[in-house]
């Protein structure tokens, strides 16, 4: 049985019809458990169905079709990735992984692949964390980590838990144990993703075999001073919160750049209250993404910022909190999938070389559960997280024949 190679086109089309599922205004806005998320799950649970899977939602929307296999005592073979998107996000990330694992399976349907471990395509949720500031927490929940307080506790901008809003999306989110998998029922995961770094296009590769993904760690900080009259405030008199806050912001920009290890900062989102022309800032809160193949360069980074944002709150007369939300070590990936991988792409004449995510990814999970690969395929000018995000259909192609090698290898 030969297996037939991926098509660009079916790719493609499925890709920009995906990509109309957004909110208004530029790029892909795509939130979980909104009618673009509901649209979204139309349009693959269809393409499942057409492609012969059966088809599951887990508690928190996890889409997976399942392909049974000739050995039911098997543990699956999953590949996928996740679904949802940044706002004014591009239409490749994540959402490439999803398709292109569609396109995995007509292959082997359209290939009369007999497969002997049960073949599993997986949408994923909610990875950005864009609605509810938990970043991978579809891939949490596979991984078992997801607990039922969580479902109360992380709320979006208006207040609206992950219980709530999976129910009135008609999940049952409580059934947490729906989602949780194990290394008994989960053989292997496979995650094509778009590199969303400039790395494969610059050196002109084709395939990145990804070895490992960066430790990550999401903070806000809060600075509290004083509001008052910004015309009859005399200067020396004022708690004004911005002003410091503009000085840690520096600070913490100065401090990585004197680490020049990989190791990046981001303030992405900063908030003044109460926000008035003529108010002076009573408040600050800002958000910082540190992220580091190396774990002791965060741990040392994060100490330096704590002790400097005391510092700067007290020399400035205002208070100052640094509270940490998220926190994941940096993951190495599984070196039986890794080598598939490698050698897939060198099986299929790809130029191909090993790579550090710099992003995130379900994968970093799941691989506390079962075995984890992961293939990235060049992004134009490294962009991502932007409209402007582009990968060639026929590199994502080229990705999705080493995702079927590496499938159809560990199935043997
Ligand atoms: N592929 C991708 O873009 N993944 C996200 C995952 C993530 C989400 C929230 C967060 O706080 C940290 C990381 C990223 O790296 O920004
Ligand atoms: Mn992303």
């Amino acid at each position: 049985m030969t297996l037939q190679q991926a098509r660009a086109d079916r790719i493609e089309e499925e890709l920009w019809t995906l990509s109309r599922f957004s909110v208004e205004g530029p790029g892909v806005t795509r939130l979980t458990y909104t009618p673009e998320h509901a649209a979204a799950r139309e349009v693959i649970v269809a393409a499942m169905q057409r492609t012969g899977l059966s088809v599951q939602e887990d508690a928190l929307g996890n889409i997976i079709g399942r392909r049974e296999g000739s050995d039911p005592a098997l543990p699956a073979i999953a590949f996928g990735s996740h679904f949802d998107s940044v706002r004014n996000g591009g239409m490749f990330d994540g959402t490439a992984g999803v398709v292109c694992a569609l396109e995995a399976a007509r292959v082997l349907q359209e290939s009369g692949y007999v497969n002997r471990h049960p073949l599993e395509v997986i949408a994923i949720v909610e990875e950005e964390g864009t609605r509810f500031s938990s970043g991978m927490l579809g891939g949490r929940a596979i991984a078992g980590l997801v607990s039922d307080a969580d479902l109360d506790t992380l709320v979006d901008e208006d207040g609206v838990t992950v219980r709530e809003a999976a129910t009135a999306f008609g999940l049952e989110p409580g059934e947490l144990r729906t989602a949780a998998r194990t290394r008994d029922d989960l053989r292997a995961f496979i995650e094509l993703h778009i590199e969303q770094g400039p790395i494969l296009e610059q050196e002109k590769v084709e395939i990145g075999v990804v070895t490992g993904i960066v430790g990550v760690r999401a903070f806000r900080i809060t600075v509290e001073g004083r509001s008052d009259h910004a015309g009859t405030t005399p200067m020396h008199l004022r708690q004004d919160a911005l002003v410091p806050a503009a000085l840690m912001v520096r600070e913490i920009n100065r401090f990585v750049n004197e680490i020049a290890d990989g190791t990046v900062a981001t303030v992405g989102h900063l908030t003044v209250t109460p926000g008035g022309l003529n108010q002076v800032p009573g408040g600050v809160e800002f958000t910082l993404d540190l992220r580091s193949p190396h774990e002791e360069s965060i741990r040392l980074l994060v100490d330096r910022i704590e002790a400097m944002v005391a510092e700067v709150a007290a020399a400035a007369g205002v208070e100052a909190a640094v509270n940490g939300f998220f926190a994941l070590s940096p993951v190495g990936l599984s070196p039986v999938v890794v080598d598939r991988v490698r050698d897939a792409a060198s099986e299929l004449g790809f130029t191909h070389r090993d790579i550090t995510s710099g992003a995130g990814h379900d994968s970093m999970f799941i691989a506390q559960i079962t075995d984890v690969g992961m293939v990235f395929v060049p992004s134009r000018a490294g962009r991502s997280h932007v409209p402007e995000e582009w990968s060639d259909f026929d590199d994502l192609r080229k990705g999705t024949d080493v995702v079927l090698h590496v499938v159809t290898a560990l199935d043997r």
